[in-house]
């Protein structure tokens, strides 16, 4: 496999382990998000179901303010009358948000009756408080007053079912709140508790009426409630680690306010013998309201803790998911950026040494283009420049090699004094004579040249003068040679003239212009006026009878012997057979 697939290989393994490893770290996030996103949800259902309770309970303090007061006669009832409108737009709109939260919640619609049922008594109460507001006081009936205050108590014990299938509901899926829960759980029924525990003075104190055995009864049980959800209460606080000095703070006010304060204040009216109980039921509503509202807020401030709390780990599980998610882009785009760098620095690089090689091994010894800038890639073009050189001096020393030899064989080749080719040269093309004679195309030819009476001029000139006697000889010859013609130094004084595609006779004429050549003109060597030489030829051409090259050797050598024979300064053509005469 080639290195760029396999590092692309390599770092999509790497991505895929990462990734893998991410994803369960993030899954692992991602349920934590779920799960404290699905306690939020519940914790404010829970909250608002909560809120929307002590909308119901808090209604209940103007309502039986407005009962105690005179339609026509004072400015506290218009007012009043006001404080009971908001507290009725605060209960809807409380209820409003409830009916919208548990709404979006699986397996709404129980909690849906029981806030339509909750709804509905909370209309009835209202009609029998406002039927009974428009009447003077004296014509208010204890019972009708009971009445509408227990419908009110109803509305509110509607909505203590509902409270009661959101906390359990709430505890189910987040147990670890469960402290927090209960403990706003307490101090929502306490605040309840409270108030049912002063409405059931309201009649009494606006009749006025001794208070009666059976409302004596209720006012015990609801002390024993209370008593028994006061004990609860240290334990809870303590349990939980939601204890900060808001919290003790307020803890103390309720401590001071509604145990210290209004439970005595209740405990000493119910205590007071005849009707006579220092206090209208106005005051004393207005006076229990606040320790009530305190409870509420402290109430609210755990749920607030507990709900930032989850919102905390609900963000902290977010920004690690985004975090993971984060981290795994940027490691795909460090992947990428070191793939990317890796071709560049890597992989561009060898593939272009690579070429530079293969270019090299087939002669190119141009510089390529070239990329990297490393140590490595440095060292890989030097070594491959040193390759270049080496290339480059062995090709040199090839040349001058192949030079060399061909000037050895042009040497060998050469006859030294003439400067024609030699008698070896010849026997290059006609092979060994005396060996297995070897076959001749016909279109060959040959013409043996041969100075005549060469020994007198040397006798009488000196071997000098013999010597530029044949030299002359030998160029008077080559410039009548053309290609594809060759002519050789034979022997001594002896030359040949080697044809190819002539004609016997065309061969002839140009015999007759080599002895022409030599003999028209008189020679002039140094030390020499005139020199008259002549040069007597023997032609012959392969044929149906000269097969060979042996054959036409003997054949222009018996033709030469004869031209001397004949009185030299001749040429004589070895006859042809009939057909080659013809074609000659
Ligand atoms: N100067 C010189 N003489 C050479 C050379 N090679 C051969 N000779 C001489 O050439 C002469 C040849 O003489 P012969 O064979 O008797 O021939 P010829 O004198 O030319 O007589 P014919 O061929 O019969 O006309 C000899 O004396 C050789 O020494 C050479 O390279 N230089």
């Amino acid at each position: 496999m080639q290195l760029q697939a396999q590092l692309k290989v390599g770092a999509a393994l790497l991505l895929a382990v990462v990734a893998g490893v991410s994803t369960c770290v993030f899954v692992g996030y991602a349920q934590g998000y779920r799960q404290s996103t699905r306690n939020l949800s519940t914790l404010t259902s829970y909250d608002q179901a909560l809120k929307a309770g002590n909308a119901v309970s808090a209604e209940r303090a103007p309502s039986n303010i407005l009962l105690s007061l005179d339609p026509h006669a004072t400015t506290a009832y218009a007012s009043t009358r006001s404080a009971v409108t908001d507290a009725r737009q605060r209960t809807d709109a409380a209820l409003a948000q409830l009916d919208q939260l548990i709404s979006a919640r699986p397996q709404a619609s129980a909690d849906q009756t029981r806030l339509g049922r909750a709804r509905e008594a909370l209309a009835r109460a209202r009609v029998a408080y406002d039927t009974l507001a428009r009447h003077a006081p004296a014509d208010r009936s204890p019972q009708d007053l009971q009445a509408a205050i227990d419908e009110l108590i109803a509305a509110r014990d509607q909505l203590d079912a509902l409270i009661n299938h959101r906390y359990d509901e709430a505890v189910r899926l987040a147990p670890d709140q469960a402290g927090i829960m209960q403990m706003a759980r307490i101090l929502s029924d306490l605040r309840e508790y409270g108030g049912r525990l002063s409405s059931t003075l309201v009649v009494p104190l606006s009749t006025p009426e001794a208070i009666g055995p059976t409302r004596q009864l209720a006012i015990a049980s609801l002390r024993g409630r209370i008593d028994e959800l006061h004990r609860l209460m240290p334990d809870r606080v303590d349990e939980t680690k939601w204890s900060n000095q808001d919290l003790d703070v307020m803890r103390t006010q309720v401590e001071r306010g509604f145990f210290s304060h209004t439970l005595p204040l209740i405990d000493a009216m119910v205590a007071r013998p005849g009707m006579d109980y220092g206090l209208r039921a106005a005051a004393f509503t207005s006076q229990v309201l606040p320790d009530l509202l305190t409870m509420e807020k402290l109430e609210d401030l755990f749920m607030q803790r507990a709900i930032a709390q989850v919102a905390d780990a609900q963000q902290a599980a977010s920004r690690h998911m985004r975090l993971i998610g984060g981290f795994l882009v940027a490691f795909f785009v460090f992947l990428l950026a070191m793939l990317r760098a890796a071709e560049r620095l890597v992989i561009l690089p060898l593939l272009l040494a690579k070429n530079e090689v293969v270019a090299l091994a087939n002669g190119d010894l141009r510089r390529a283009p070239r990329a990297g800038s490393s140590m490595e890639a440095r060292a890989l073009h030097e070594a491959i420049d040193t390759l270049r050189q080496q290339h480059m001096r062995s090709m040199r020393l090839a040349i001058e090699r192949d030079e060399l030899s061909k000037a050895l064989r042009r040497q060998a080749h050469t006859d030294a004094l003439t400067g024609l080719l030699n008698r070896h040269a010849l026997e290059e093309i006609t092979g060994d004579l005396s060996a297995e004679p070897v076959r001749l195309s016909k279109g060959r030819g040959l013409i043996l040249i041969d100075v005549d009476y060469f020994k007198p001029i040397n006798d009488e000139h000196g071997h000098v003068v013999g010597d530029w006697v044949l030299r002359e000889v030998a160029g008077r010859i080559q410039r009548l040679v053309k290609e594809p013609h060759m002519a050789f130094r034979y022997g001594g004084e002896e030359f040949a003239l080697l044809t190819n595609g002539l004609s016997m006779k065309e061969l002839c004429r140009l015999a007759e212009d080599v002895r022409h050549a030599i003999s028209d003109d008189s020679f002039s060597a140094p030390g020499v006026s005139t020199l008259s030489v002549t040069a007597s030829l023997g032609v012959a051409k392969g044929s149906t009878t000269v097969l060979t090259w042996l054959d036409l050797l003997n054949t222009a050598d018996t033709a030469l012997y004869q031209a001397k024979a004949q009185g030299r300064n001749q040429l004589v053509a070895a006859p042809s057979s009939a057909d080659d005469a013809l074609r000659a």
